[in-house]
């Protein structure tokens, strides 16, 4: 019994060891909010692997700009970059024709990038209904239906790329984060079954799981955002855009289910990693061993949370 375990156990880690990365060179790769941050510098690094790029978002101005950026970084003079505008948290109908007209123009579908999404900040009574309909129809829908857009043909192809882009907030509940956190959390479920679904026939899925980075997206955030908030998220760090981008990118093409930057960030993803997908054994076990003593050291982290949000926390006056 223990030596089959252990042939087992050998096969796994060599086929592991001796998984392709998947190639982007000459393909098409969309990158939905590519147009800023995260998103384009996966643009970026995807052109810098010799991609033809289309970055979406719905400023035509900045658009341009960063298309520009983007084409500095290109290895060849025959790569195509271009933009399309398009509002993500539109009905599906609008997302279907949007991408209908971007392969039209530089070809099908190889690696989709779904970076588009925004943060709202506030205690959750606080959330204007319509706010947090807006941060599900962008965040969650915005990278649903261009999943469903470029599903059929990768699955006909058996090959292909998708990343989604979570949150650490999408792995744990934040105070004033709360709508946020719900979309990001509904990636995670989305990703698990799209990983189920595509695993059999080779097509890579990504969860991308940044801590805080600093973007123009961020910087407006935090104007809005709770002090009690934004000391939580600082326990996870402030990373740099190019270097999210390019751990994420690199993740997607070797298949590897969480995009995880950072030292914090990477414990709490094993604290959470709950019947995700893996692949390396070697984090398998090391997940399986720790679990235990992460899950304590969890406690002292919430405690610290709770006195954080006691520290800061404000009654409202009564309003009858
Ligand atoms: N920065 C951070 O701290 C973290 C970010 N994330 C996630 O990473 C992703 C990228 O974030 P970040 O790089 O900071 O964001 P930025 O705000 O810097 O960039 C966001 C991009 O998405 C586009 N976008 C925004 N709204 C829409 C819309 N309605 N339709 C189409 N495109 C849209 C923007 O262009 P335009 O406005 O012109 O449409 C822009 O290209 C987001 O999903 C975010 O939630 C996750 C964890 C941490
Ligand atoms: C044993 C357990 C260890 C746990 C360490 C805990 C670290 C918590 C970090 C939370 C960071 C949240 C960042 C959200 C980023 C985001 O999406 C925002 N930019 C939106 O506001």
């Amino acid at each position: 019994m223990i030596i089959i375990l252990v042939i087992f156990f050998h096969i796994i880690i060599f086929q592991w060891l001796t998984r392709k990365k998947k190639n982007v060179d000459g393909k098409h790769v969309v990158v939905t909010g590519g147009s800023s941050g995260i998103g384009l510098w996966v643009a970026i690094n995807a052109v810098r692997k010799g991609a033809d790029v289309t970055i979406v978002a719905r400023n035509v101005r900045i658009l341009e700009k960063a298309v520009a950026v983007i084409k500095e970084n290109c290895i060849r003079d025959d790569q195509k970059v271009e933009y399309y505008s398009l509002d993500l948290s539109k009905e599906h109908e609008i997302i279907e024709k949007g991408f209908n007209d971007i392969e039209a123009k530089l070809g099908d579908i190889y690696m989709l990038v779904n970076c588009a999404g925004q943060a709202l900040c506030g205690v959750i009574e606080d959330v204007k209904p319509e706010d947090a309909r807006f941060l599900m129809n962008l965040n969650y829908f915005g990278t649903l239906y261009p999943i469903q857009y470029v599903l059929p043909k990768m699955k006909v192809k058996k090959d292909g790329i998708i990343v989604l882009t979570s949150s650490q907030a999408g792995l744990m509940g934040i105070y004033g984060l709360g709508p946020y956190s719900a979309a990001k959390f509904a990636l995670r479920g989305l990703a698990e079954a799209l990983s189920m679904e595509t695993k059999h026939l080779g097509i890579n899925v990504t969860l991308g799981l940044p801590a805080d980075t600093d973007t123009p997206g961020f910087a407006n955030e935090q104007k809005s955002k709770p002090k009690i908030t934004q000391e939580i998220c600082s326990g996870g760090g402030l990373f740099k855009p190019e270097d999210v981008g390019k751990k994420l990118f690199e993740d997607a093409l070797k298949g590897n289910f969480f995009s995880i930057l950072g030292f914090e960030s990477w414990i709490l993803s094993i604290l959470c990693v709950g019947m995700s997908p893996w692949k390396n054994p070697l984090l398998g076990i090391l997940q399986s061993y720790v679990m235990g003593a992460l899950r304590m050291i969890s406690f002292v982290i919430q405690w610290n949370f709770g006195r954080i949000v006691k520290k800061y926390y404000q009654p409202k006056e009564k309003t009858n």
